[in-house]
């Protein structure tokens, strides 16, 4: 991994961007042995396994939405990275993080204030937040796919779109989503593990 002259693992950021990612890689590595915001053993990995990871998904995102939902966001993975780079590069893109562990949304608030992106923090459980209308919406190891399709159906606005992170299994929770949901779906190959995926589904209704 470099971040010299301002690239990730192939992908090119602003100067204020990287500025902004140095300081989240700071106040994470500061608040994770409180609240285990990321596993320790991917600490080290940070610009790979989260930052570029979550790059990728910020990428495959229509650039022209206008609201952005991440679901159980954590340590801020993918939305608050999302959030970061949409301040430079989308700045008509906004991003909503919901997190209901009270100590991981005072931590996405605190990113989100020490590096000066306009991200909202909700901290409800998803269930409880009332629908949020958005035309993108992310989450990454939250939950099995069917699940996922009723939170995408309850929070996308109509013609919006879900981005999910998924590992080597995704084929059969697409399987198994499709016997409760009809939808359509791309998948594109995860940059930072061959075996994985990222899913771009739209078209959501119950069977
Ligand atoms: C395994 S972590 C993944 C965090 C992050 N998306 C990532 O990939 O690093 C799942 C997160 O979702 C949150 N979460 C789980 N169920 C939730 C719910 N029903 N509503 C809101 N947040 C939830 C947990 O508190 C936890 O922070």
């Amino acid at each position: 991994m470099t971040t010299e002259d301002h690239v990730i693992s192939g992908r090119d950021v602003s100067r204020e961007t990287m500025a902004r990612l140095v300081r989240y890689e700071e106040l994470l590595r500061k608040w994770n042995p409180a609240i285990n915001l990321v596993a320790r053993s991917t600490i080290k990995s940070i610009w790979e396994r989260h930052f570029r990871d979550s790059i990728q998904v910020f990428d495959l995102a229509p650039e022209s939405a206008t609201s952005w939902a991440d679901l159980g966001s954590g340590g801020g993975f993918p939305g608050m990275v999302a959030a970061i780079l949409a301040a430079e590069e989308r700045p008509h893109q906004h991003v909503t993080l919901v997190e209901s562990d009270q100590r991981k949304a005072a931590f996405l608030a605190t990113v989100a204030r020490e590096t000066g992106v306009s991200a909202t923090v909700i901290s409800k459980r998803i269930e409880d937040v009332e629908p949020l209308g958005v035309d993108i919406l992310s989450a990454r190891a939250l939950a099995p796919l069917t699940q996922l399709l009723e939170y995408a159906h309850r929070h996308l606005a109509s013609g919006g779109v879900a981005l999910f992170p998924k590992g080597a299994a995704w084929r059969e929770e697409v399987q198994v989503a499709l016997e409760s949901w009809r939808f359509s779906y791309e998948n594109k190959a995860s940059v930072t593990d061959p075996a994985a995926t990222v899913l771009t589904i739209g078209g959501i209704s119950r069977v």
